[in-house]
């Protein structure tokens, strides 16, 4: 890959407590690269999210952003600017207080204001209307938040992300809480991101089918390591046995490789 990446990741450390989560993770994220972060759970794929956001300092090594320039620290930005270099979905959605799912949309845009809640009214209308329309919610503009149903609230919360339109998007578990064709129509409107408008995306994942779909990379975390690189390369059954220290058998399905459990009983 020959353009400069968005984010460098050099020798990452990330530690729970006392326990090292991810040692050494060299990597760089390029714009038309769809990352799914695979492994078990508690593995540390929501702590190295929120270490890409910057959300949290590294434990050790070095971790750059940026878009087009040399590439800086997360903490060398001003809170404006660095969220109009990465947004964040989170895994879960807290509402303190009641809200329209349209001006919970809207508040993607604050980055881009000169001050607070002082946006460019068509413009922000205009592209909450479309994320609306891209997450399936359109008909819910007008609903208050704490009354959406899980899988609603977060893809308000997916809205909210495409509103603010980084070119860097990091999603914790986007797909959790959602129906199958849900599932299917998220994941490609990531990869749609990636491929017609050139953002990178690293979201973290627990079905290896819907990675093996729709990502162009995957990285798989294990106790010892982790495998990093293009799908073609890295979804391979016995790295994806390792890693998630269970049975697996590859079929070909539809044209495609597909890994299914091998159940015990
Ligand atoms: N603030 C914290 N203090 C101590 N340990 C923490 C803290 N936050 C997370 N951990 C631990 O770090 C480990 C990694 O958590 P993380 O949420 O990153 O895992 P995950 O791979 O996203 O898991 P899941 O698939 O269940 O969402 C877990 O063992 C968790 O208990």
């Amino acid at each position: 890959m020959s353009s400069q990446p968005l984010l460098r990741i050099r020798g990452l450390l990330l530690e729970a407590g006392d326990r090292s989560l991810l040692r050494n993770l060299n990597l760089e994220i390029h714009p038309g690269e769809f990352w799914c972060v695979l492994g078990r759970n508690g593995i540390g794929k929501s702590t190295l999210l929120h270490a890409l956001a910057g959300l949290r300092p590294p434990d050790g090594g070095m971790l750059e952003i940026g878009c087009g320039n040399a590439l800086r620290p997360h903490r060398e930005y001003a809170p404006a600017m660095l969220a109009r270099l990465r947004g964040l979905l989170p895994q879960h959605q807290f509402d303190a207080f009641s809200s329209s799912v349209m001006e919970t949309v809207a508040s993607g845009r604050f980055p881009y204001g000169v001050g607070f809640m002082q946006l460019d009214e068509e413009d922000a209308q205009a592209r909450v209307q479309k994320a609306l329309e891209q997450v399936g919610m359109t008909g819910h503009r007008h609903a208050d938040i704490t009354r959406l149903s899980g899988g609603e609230r977060q893809r308000v919360a997916l809205a909210t992300l495409l509103v603010q339109d980084p070119p860097l998007c990091l999603l914790d578990e986007p797909t959790s809480h959602q129906d199958m064709p849900a599932q299917q129509s998220i994941m490609a409107l990531l990869r749609e991101l990636v491929l017609s408008q050139a953002k990178a995306v690293v979201a973290s994942c627990h079905d290896i089918n819907l990675a093996a779909g729709f990502a162009t990379h995957v990285l798989i975390l294990s106790d010892d390591g982790y495998r990093a690189g293009p799908c073609g390369e890295v979804l391979q059954l016995e790295y994806l046995e390792h890693a998630f220290a269970c049975r697996l058998q590859e079929v070909q399905a539809a044209g495609r490789k597909l890994f299914l459990p091998v159940f015990a009983v």
